[in-house]
């Protein structure tokens, strides 16, 4: 069922406030006629604010034990999963997720928040002895920690609201940082209820701050600010580039882009490549960045994948969210006009159409291209969309210059029974992850998660990304001085 939403308020310092400007930004429904919700549009006196309440409020939330930060995580987990149905209702009328997948974004989400405080629990700093090093004294002995870094800036997208959100937010608070919080602004609301969440499980006041308004607007603003310690950005990679320069000598980790692809060799188990293609490329409408966005298929078995292919596209559920479908409107008519345009650009250069091209409002059917070429802006462009281009090779050779030559490297993935081939094929692709018989895809949330190139800079992942919002600090004792 849909709730009724209204204006929401941004959150700083303990208290839920609407902007002295009186401006909000509306969020359009993604699938129907409409808007869904507003935001308040902040002005920079009121983000310099939340910026401050921030920083005042470090000092002390990094003395709280790691126990009792431990303990607010869980609460935080217990009440957002109390909140499933009511949050996955938002988000999909917000960013069009079918409700069983915003069910289980939620229910992935409290998991994740659960190890991240164990991960910490069990982390342990180390100490050394000077004289591991030729002319040192063992009477010298370091002490290594690893200490907060202060404010994180944490700037989420649209697609996973909640998760890709609180995959910042909770390694933050583990380590002693504070956060603000800025939500893709179609993503806020979820954003907000999820924030709603960590309220109630008993945050303090300035911990997190929420600043809504839209990234083209505040964004340097808060990118540059010195008194933001550290950026963990997801989104895309122009935005991301931009980003990297305005913060100048501050960390940031980038999770941007990418054009994934399915490398299919003659010798692959097809039906187990097909199903993987199929739920990489085309779940949530290929929103996602670790879909598989490019096939490169042996020449010897084209035929028969493609073929396979089209027999599961026409299987695909395809339609409104509310009816839990697979392929949904995409988030907005620009993204749709944009997919559009590279379907048009395919097939005007002499691509196959095997399945699709059809579009009602935001809804793009799913589109698969035969027989696409390195002159088509589908074979390197990042769709985030519903179209799926099978590019034919004649070698592992061919395969693996086509993969390196896009300008991203977020992963890939090989199909094949030759597990010695799969190695060599691994060890020459230029991305942060390669999947060997399997989809492209970030999970589990344990495992490292990085973008090379175009793709990103640093790692995310449990462990990583707490690494990444701590530095190490030395203490060193001299004994027997
Ligand atoms: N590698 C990864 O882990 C992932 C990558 N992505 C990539 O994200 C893209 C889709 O997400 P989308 O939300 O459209 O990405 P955008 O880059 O448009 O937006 C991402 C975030 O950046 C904000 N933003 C916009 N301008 C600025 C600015 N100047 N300074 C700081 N922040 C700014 C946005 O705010 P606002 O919404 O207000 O504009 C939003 O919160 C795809 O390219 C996808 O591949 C997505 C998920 C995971
Ligand atoms: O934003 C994305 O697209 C995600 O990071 C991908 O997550 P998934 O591979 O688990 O869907």
């Amino acid at each position: 069922m849909e709730s009724t939403l209204t204006a929401q308020r941004y959150y700083v310092n303990g208290e839920w406030k609407e902007s002295s400007t009186g401006n909000v930004v509306e969020i359009q429904s993604p699938y129907k006629d409409g808007i869904v919700g507003t935001v308040q549009a902040l002005s920079q006196e009121e983000a310099e604010a939340a910026i401050q309440s921030a920083k005042q409020a470090q000092k002390s939330w990094a003395k709280v034990s790691l126990q009792e930060r431990a303990n607010l995580l869980y609460k935080w987990a217990d009440e957002l999963l109390a909140m499933q149905d009511e949050i996955a209702d938002i988000m999909m009328q917000e960013v069009g997720k079918s409700l069983k997948d915003a069910k289980s974004e939620v229910q992935r989400t409290y998991d994740y928040i659960r190890y991240t405080a164990q991960e910490a629990l069990h982390t342990n700093g180390e100490s050394m002895k000077g004289d591991r090093f030729p002319g040192g004294s063992s009477s010298k002995v370091g002490i290594v920690d690893r200490v907060p870094l202060g404010v994180v800036l944490a700037i989420s997208p649209f697609n996973y609201p909640v998760n890709l959100s609180a995959s910042k937010l909770a390694p933050a608070l583990i380590s002693g940082n504070t956060v603000i919080f800025k939500p893709a602004t179609q993503g806020a609301l979820s954003g907000i209820k999820m924030m709603e969440a960590l309220d109630r499980a008993g945050l303090p006041a300035g911990v997190v701050n929420i600043v809504t308004g839209r990234g083209s607007v505040i964004g340097d603003f808060l990118v540059e600010h010195k008194d933001i310690s550290m950026v963990s950005f997801t989104g895309g990679t122009k935005t991301g580039e931009n980003l990297a320069k305005v913060a100048g000598m501050k960390p940031v980790v980038l999770e941007l882009g990418g054009k994934d692809p399915g490398i299919v060799r003659e010798d692959a188990d097809l039906d187990k490549a097909v199903k993987n293609i199929i739920s990489g490329a085309y779940s949530y409408s290929g929103q996602r960045c670790t879909a598989i966005k490019r096939v490169l298929v042996h020449d010897n078995v084209a035929d028969e994948l493609v073929a396979k292919l089209k027999e599961q596209v026409a299987e695909l559920a395809v339609g409104s969210p509310v009816e839990s479908n697979t392929v949904v409107p995409l988030i907005d008519s620009k993204s749709a006009d944009g997919v559009q345009a590279l379907i048009d650009d395919a097939l005007a250069k002499g691509a196959t159409l095997v399945a699709g091209n059809k579009r009602e409002g935001n809804l793009i059917h799913p589109t698969l291209l035969d027989h696409v070429t390195e002159d088509m802006d589908v074979a390197w462009v990042e769709p985030f969309g519903p179209v799926l281009p099978v590019i034919r090779v004649g070698s592992d050779e061919e395969a693996i210059e086509i993969a390196n030559k896009s300008q991203y490297g977020l992963q890939a993935s090989i199909f094949t029974r030759d597990v010695d081939k799969a190695f060599y094929i691994a060890n020459e692709l230029e991305v942060g992850a390669v999947q060997i018989n399997g989809r492209t895809e970030r999970g589990p949330d344990h495992f490292p998660f990085l973008g090379v190139k175009g793709s990103g800079m640093g790692t995310q992942g449990i462990a990583n990304s707490i690494l990444s919002m701590t530095r190490e600090k030395l203490t060193v004792l001299n004994l027997g001085n």
